[in-house]
């Protein structure tokens, strides 16, 4: 059988919660702009959706909410999450490994989409700017492995090409994944072995085995 070409593995790393730290920075807009009111602190976050949380802590608070991460300058000025910076610059220079940032935009995207661009060019220069792939639906964009703090990744695929890596955030923290499914818990948590997990399922490169090429 004729050994084909390897190709690298493609990462696809989310932004909100992976990247730079949504929910640090939701709550310190909430507190801010809203002093008075009850708010849901971050070892209270359950489930993907701040909005749906805070609707049933009081029905008036969703809007409110949601008018911090609309607000101008709200992701631009997130923090990123700890040892995510360091990781992506590794992971880009690593071997057999192509890196893109798949991240979602707001429906209402007009600061919401250039920020993420403006984030990614101030954290990490340009040459991530070009990997930056925003879409409402991951499902339908090729990967080996999509690290996401979003519980369940839905879209018109029912069968995405990638493995959805659970990113550990404070809204997924307490969730029990059914087996075979991955988390990483951090930046600081085993990100290396999970990609060179998929390298054995690609094909060979015949270069590196001293075989005749195609
Ligand atoms: O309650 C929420 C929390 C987040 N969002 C927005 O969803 C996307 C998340 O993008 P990912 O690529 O899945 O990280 C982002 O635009 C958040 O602002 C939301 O709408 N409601
Ligand atoms: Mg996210």
């Amino acid at each position: 059988m004729p050994a084909r070409r390897a190709r690298p593995v493609r990462v696809l790393v989310d932004m909100d919660c992976v990247l730079a730290d949504f929910e640090a920075g939701l709550l310190r807009g909430f507190l801010q702009r809203f002093p008075g009111e009850p708010h849901v602190p971050l070892e209270g976050r359950r489930g993907f959706s701040v909005r749906e949380q805070y609707r049933a802590l009081r029905p008036d608070l969703a809007d409110k909410v949601t008018t911090v991460f609309e607000a101008p300058g709200f992701f631009l000025d997130l923090e990123p999450i700890p040892g995510a910076l360091e990781a992506m610059r590794e992971m880009n220079d690593m071997q057999d490994t192509q890196v893109f940032i798949c991240t979602s935009p707001l429906m209402k995207y007009h600061h919401c989409v250039a920020e993420k661009y403006r984030w990614v060019e101030k954290h990490l220069g340009p040459q991530f700017v070009e990997r930056i792939i925003v879409t409402r639906d991951k499902t339908v964009i090729s990967g080996d492995l999509l690290i996401d703090d979003k519980e369940v990744i839905q879209g018109q695929e029912e069968t995405p090409s990638w493995e959805h890596i659970l990113f550990t955030c404070c809204h997924n923290q307490h969730l029990a994944l059914p087996p075979p499914r991955r988390r990483l818990r951090s930046w600081s948590d085993n990100w290396r072995e999970i990609i060179d997990s998929k390298r054995g399922a690609l094909p060979l490169d015949p270069d590196r085995l001293g075989l005749p090429q195609q």
